[in-house]
């Protein structure tokens, strides 16, 4: 497999130039195709190794973030005979998906790194859960990715489109796809989001359908699903380590152990954008810092008075905010300015937005 089938780009290339210019080693690109917990396997142009993380680099890491992970471009050296390669570097990310520790006030988990699109896969059965949609949107908004809400199992469900439209309606701005991985209905959508050499990654709880869905775009059943799985007691996290898939159609997908829950990690964009449309309304407010309590002149209260925003929303995202103002700190300086660049056109035209509605309202 050639490092560009696995998106491999000119800015890695320098990156990469850039680390073997400072090391005595000779060192080789690769990829981070497979995580099982600590167990890395990395993809170069000639082979799959397992590698292990070098001790300088796990002593000199600021953090567990900073360790690598899948989709990680890395810089390795090879094993002499059999054994496994020694992982020196990780080469700078431009898109990186953390959670924040559960039960850690300050360690973020790296879900997956450099990814161009998260596609947040919501179940029709039992799992769908606006408040955790809004949570999930959030943190991938921050990961400097595009999210992408994905409806499985739509054969399961009479109105299709209705419920993308509600979905819509939580999520302004964001696509919302629906598909189905046992019909294969909607499949395509998806597949259009990830041309040859970009990334994805499937974010969702246990049992939303994400294995079957990998395993339809790859074409045969390379995963265990639940239905397969002889005990299935417990029914959830049949998948336990996270893979990178190179699909036949040339993009890359991560699918990965189920999230049962959401925490929040990282800037204050990534809930500006979930709730763009409180962002939009907040334009309207009579102060440009008005925290929509008891502020004369407040748009949002006045769009939860008369019905147009539901409390409930407003209350999560005030949730959301305090959260943050706990969890704020820097993150990788790279990431972050990608996701400047690729987010402040949004935020801009959710506050036009606002302003034109207001001057029609009047
Ligand atoms: N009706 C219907 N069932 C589906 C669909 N996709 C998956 N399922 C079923 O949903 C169950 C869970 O699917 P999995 O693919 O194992 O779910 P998962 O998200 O990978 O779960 P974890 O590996 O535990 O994270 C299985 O019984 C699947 O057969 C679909 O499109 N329609
Ligand atoms: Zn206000």
């Amino acid at each position: 497999m050639s490092l560009d089938s696995l998106g491999w780009t000119p800015a890695l290339a320098l990156a990469f130039s850039d680390v073997l210019s400072q090391s005595s080693l000779s060192l080789v690109p690769g990829r981070v195709v497979r995580q099982a917990r600590g167990l890395l396997s990395v993809q170069t142009a000639g082979r799959v190794l397992l590698a292990r993380t070098a001790g300088r680099l796990l002593h000199h890491a600021p953090g567990a973030e900073a360790l690598p992970a899948i989709g990680d471009w890395v810089a390795l050296q090879l094993p002499a005979g059999e054994g496994e390669a020694l992982l020196h570097a990780v080469l700078p990310r431009h898109s990186a998906l953390v959670r924040r520790e559960a039960g850690s006030e300050r360690d973020g988990q790296l879900l997956a790194a450099n990814l161009d699109v998260v596609f947040l896969v919501a179940g029709q059965d039992d799992d769908f859960n606006p408040r955790r949609l809004e949570r999930a949107l959030t943190l991938a908004w921050n990961s400097g990715a595009a999210p992408v809400v994905v409806l499985s199992k739509t054969d399961l469900l009479d109105d299709v489109e209705g419920r993308v439209q509600e979905v819509e309606a939580l999520a302004p701005g964001v696509p919302v796809l629906a598909l189905s991985a046992h019909t294969g209905d909607g499949v395509d959508a998806l597949l259009a989001w990830l041309p040859a050499g970009k990334t994805g990654a499937l974010l969702g709880s246990s049992g939303v359908g994400k294995s079957t869905l990998v395993n339809r775009l790859l074409g045969e059943e390379r995963l265990a699903t639940q239905a397969v799985r002889e005990d299935d007691s417990r029914g959830r996290h049949t998948t336990t380590h996270r893979e990178l898939f190179a699909l036949p159609s040339g993009g890359l997908l991560i699918d990965g152990p189920g999230m049962r829950e959401f925490g929040m990690w990282g800037e204050e964009e990534g809930v500006e954008n979930a709730f763009a449309d409180i962002l939009a309304l907040a334009a309207g407010c009579r102060f440009a810092d008005c925290e929509h309590r008891s502020e004369p002149g407040c748009a949002v209260r006045a769009a939860v008075e008369e019905g147009a925003l539901e409390a409930a929303r407003l209350g999560s995202y005030e949730k959301l905010r305090r959260e943050q103002a706990h969890h704020l700190r820097q993150t990788d300086p790279l990431v972050r300015k990608e996701y400047r660049r690729h987010m402040g056109s949004l935020i801009k035209s959710a506050r036009e937005w606002g302003k034109t509605k207001r001057r029609g309202d009047s």
